[in-house]
């Protein structure tokens, strides 16, 4: 039975299984993760590929052209050659600028610089591939976003470890100790990290000095630096080697001539808090971030600062263009809880309600979007996103418009492909295989 009613700019899709039994094919293929192997998967595709047992109406309804989701402006690629960079002393004297006149706290300065350490270090490595951080903490401001980047870690899923070898006895520091400790982040001494920390990280954070630092490091910072500098050379053959990311400064630079004499530590990232420092120029790492969103205005009319600006709501955002990337290697490992073929639901309708219902409570974003993939008369495939506007046992029901290809290619050849890709839970859900559409416009 094929009903076709129509409006100007709207559709609805409407199956009648009865009508068509025996075209009609409904399958849910499931590709959680590597975890799930592949009999698995064929055994379930092929226990899944039955009609359904209600009377089954999909329809789908279109959106007049015109009220699509806006697309997200892109991100700006800023040009690190015209940013400002502050002397050691500009440094100084914004630091007493917000703290004095400004009303600032140097606990909320701290809280926000190390948020901004932490976000940063989560928009380039993934807590599935880069867990362990060690926070190696120096005694000043600088230890301090060390130990606050390590609570946020904390909460945004990796592991943390503190090395805090010269702890400051002020209320602020003891607190963020505290903090930690009812977190359960181990603290380690010196004396019982493991020589080889690329055994035990996957990323050194280093925290031990910021622009207050000068001279020669004192024990036991330079043994500490040493452990860095041994570790990571950009010439290294290692499969996998920690990535060392640095708190405003890399830790025994000079803040305003950088690395002299080259034997220093070279991180991968800097995280460059209110402005790049001087010694910032000489960085060649990868990633070159800048956090600290806190500076109001006079003081960047005051020092002339030309920063890039903040994303959204992001409390970081990277400084110059982001690394060229391998793309044959890009992979995520992920690991994903084991997923038996007794945990999947009878009906295939049920499982994707339980697997929906996870998606939104994991706060994912759009999890209604999915690829609709149709062919026309000419069998030629084409995809796009379109948004899930609800599902029963009955069916899948989302908008489009009539007169638009998918429309045109649905009339023609009535057989269809969903695909829900729910990054964040490790799930690629779902390939939902249509076939035997009827179409009513309304
Ligand atoms: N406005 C901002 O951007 C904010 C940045 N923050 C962070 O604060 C640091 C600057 O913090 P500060 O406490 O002034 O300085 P440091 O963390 O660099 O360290 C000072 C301590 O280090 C000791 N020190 C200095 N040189 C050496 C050395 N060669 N060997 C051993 N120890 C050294 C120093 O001791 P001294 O006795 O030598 O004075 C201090 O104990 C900034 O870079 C940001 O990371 C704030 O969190 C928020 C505002
Ligand atoms: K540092």
């Amino acid at each position: 039975m094929l009903r076709l009613v129509r409006k100007r700019t709207t559709m609805t899709c409407l199956f009648f299984k009865q009508s068509l039994p025996l075209i009609f094919n409904f399958s849910l293929n499931i590709n959680t993760s590597h975890s799930f192997y592949n009999p698995l998967l064929s055994r379930l595709s092929s226990s899944f590929l039955y009609p359904i047992q209600s009377p089954a109406v999909l329809s789908f309804c279109s959106k007049p052209p015109g009220s699509e989701v806006g697309v997200r402006s892109v991100r700006s690629m800023q040009n690190s050659e015209s940013i400002s960079y502050l002397s050691q002393r500009e440094a100084a004297e914004i630091d007493e600028t917000l703290m004095g006149p400004l009303g600032f706290s140097v606990d909320q300065l701290m809280e926000l610089a190390g948020l901004s350490v932490a976000t940063s270090i989560a928009e380039v490595y993934k807590p599935s591939e880069y867990k362990r951080v060690l926070a190696v903490c120096g005694p000043g401001n600088n230890g301090g976003d060390g130990l606050v980047a390590a609570r946020h870690l904390h909460h945004f899923g990796y592991k943390p470890f503190v090395c805090y070898p010269k702890r400051t006895p002020k209320p602020l520091y003891s607190g963020l100790v505290t903090q930690l400790e009812s977190l359960s982040v181990p603290f380690i001494s010196v004396e019982d990290l493991p020589l080889d920390l690329s055994e035990e990280f996957d990323i050194l954070l280093d925290a031990m000095f910021g622009f207050s630092y000068h001279g020669v490091p004192r024990p036991p910072f330079d043994g500490l630096i040493q452990m860095l500098v041994s570790l990571r050379n950009y010439d290294q053959t290692r499969q996998k080697s920690p990535a060392i990311v640095s708190v405003d400064i890399p830790s025994g630079w000079h803040v305003e001539e950088g690395d002299i004499g080259g034997a220093g530590i070279k991180p991968d990232m800097l995280v460059s808090l209110t402005a790049p420092k001087l010694c910032a120029k000489k960085f060649c790492g990868p990633h070159h971030f800048l956090g600290g969103r806190f500076v109001p205005p006079s003081i960047a009319d005051k020092y002339k600062l030309n920063l890039p600006s903040y994303p959204g709501t992001s409390m970081c955002v990277r400084i110059g263009k982001p690394p060229q990337i391998d793309i044959s290697a890009l992979r995520e490992n992920y690991i994903s809880p084991e997923f038996l073929e007794e945990q999947v639901e009878a009906d295939p309708v049920d499982q994707f309600h339980k697997w929906f219902e996870e998606a939104l409570a994991a706060g994912l974003k759009e999890p209604n979007a999915m690829a609709l993939s149709t062919a026309g008369r000419n069998g030629k495939p084409s995809s796009r996103i379109v948004l899930l506007k609800g599902f029963d046992k009955n069916g899948f029901v989302w908008f489009t418009n009539y007169e638009s290809q998918k429309g045109h290619q649905l009339s023609e050849n009535p057989h269809a492909s969903l695909l829900f890709y729910w990054d964040g839970l490790n799930r690629q859900v779902g390939r939902l295989l249509f076939a035997g559409w009827s179409f009513k416009l309304s």
